[in-house]
């Protein structure tokens, strides 16, 4: 489907679930026809831009936390042109967002040609040093394009990375984050004083920076958003997988567990714990976050209010279920039609 049908649908879906008047849609499809004469493109107003960054993550097959799609924040930044003045609306961002924990799903919005090489707002760097891997191996080829840039990492497992900002394919621009703004949490268990001797700590907020937004045809590759934590994502991949912190080991150590066989379960018993660790440490400090069985209970509530409100659902269930007890939730036992729909959140290619 072209540019202009795409916009067109877009504004009549749009217009239809604000309950705006049938002369309301026909004057704004007037001038979307006008402009569209004048420039062949299509600029979404403030609400358009509101309401359609809400569908699209109403739209967004692998998340699990869209029962809340209608109460993201949305600025509007689509008229900045320098590197400062993102800087200063992703500074913005990041304090609007955490709220000091009470965390508010937000997006912030910017110019088409804005491009943030960062995959999320907040992360830990990832070195490659003789004595192995220090930090976040994720992170070690964006690592490499900070330093080449001129940023210097303290070589900390935790050191958070600057953030690259790109305007029209130009050489990016690097900007650390102070760190009173970075609210992190340090992951303590009340079972295992020892817990605390691994040092763990993660950042409070999950913001992805290197998707873009499609609404009515048009594209913004430049969209950071925001949620909570599920803290599977935390204790169940980003700190046991081999391939991240890989920690299960240590853990098992402190519980005293026999890890010779793997039929004892000793990684189940440790995952389990971590989880439980990182669920307590971020209530313990004020910090939003959700577990998978609250927040499957939560996706299953949308699947009903998607169903009455006549909306077709869409999902992806390879990513729906959570990677710990998946069967014990109803998504594992039921299937999900993975048809894109948009307005939506897409990825795109790598900028480095
Ligand atoms: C409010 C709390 C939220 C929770 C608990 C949540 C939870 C999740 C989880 C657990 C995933 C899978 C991530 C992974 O396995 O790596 C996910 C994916 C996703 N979420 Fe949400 N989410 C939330 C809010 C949002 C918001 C506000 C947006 C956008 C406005 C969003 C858009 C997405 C998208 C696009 C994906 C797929 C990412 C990809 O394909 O790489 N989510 N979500
Ligand atoms: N809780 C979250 N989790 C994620 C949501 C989307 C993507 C990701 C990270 O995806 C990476 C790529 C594949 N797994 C890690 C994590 C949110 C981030 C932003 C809004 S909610």
């Amino acid at each position: 489907m072209g540019m202009y049908d795409e916009a067109r649908e877009f504004i009549l879906e749009c217009f239809n679930e604000l309950g705006k008047r049938v002369e309301e849609t026909e004057d704004r499809l007037a001038a979307f026809q006008e402009e569209w004469l004048q420039r062949a493109t299509y600029a979404p107003t403030y609400e358009e831009l509101e309401h359609g960054a809400r569908m699209a993550w109403r739209n967004s097959n692998r998340c699990i936390g869209r029962l809340f799609w209608k109460s993201l924040n949305v600025f509007d930044e689509r008229h900045l042109s320098t590197p400062d003045e993102v800087a200063q609306a992703l500074y913005r961002h990041i304090e609007f967002a955490t709220n000091a924990g009470k965390i508010r799903p937000t997006i912030t919005v910017f110019h088409p040609s804005v491009r943030i090489w960062n995959h999320q707002l907040v992360r830990y760097a990832g070195y490659e040093t003789e004595r192995g891997i220090l930090g976040d191996p994720h992170s070690i080829p964006f690592t490499r394009v900070c330093e080449a840039l001129g940023w210097r990492g303290k070589r900390t497992p935790f050191d958070v990375l600057p953030l690259v900002v790109q305007m029209n394919g130009e050489q990016p621009v690097w900007f650390p984050i102070p760190e009173v703004m970075v609210l992190e949490v340090e992951i303590r268990h009340s079972d295992f004083p020892q817990f605390e001797a691994l040092g763990l700590k993660w950042y409070a907020v999950p913001m992805i920076s290197d998707m873009a937004l499609e609404i009515g045809g048009t594209r913004y590759p430049a969209a950071p958003f925001n949620g909570w934590y599920m803290e599977t994502e935390i204790g169940a991949r980003n700190f046991a997988d081999v391939t991240r912190y890989d920690r299960l080991p240590k853990v098992a150590a402190l519980m005293g567990l026999d890890t010779k066989s793997d039929a004892f379960l000793w990684k189940d018993k440790a995952l389990i714990e971590l989880n439980i660790a990182v669920l307590q440490s971020f209530k313990e400090s004020g910090v939003t976050i959700v577990d998978h069985h609250t927040a499957a209970k939560q996706f299953e509530r949308f699947e009903q209010i998607e169903m009455d409100e006549g909306r077709k659902l869409t999902g992806d269930w390879t990513w729906l279920i959570p990677p710990v007890s998946p069967a014990t939730t109803h998504i594992f036992h039921r299937n999900y039609d993975d048809t894109v729909v948009k307005p939506n959140y897409v990825r795109q290619e790598s900028p480095f």
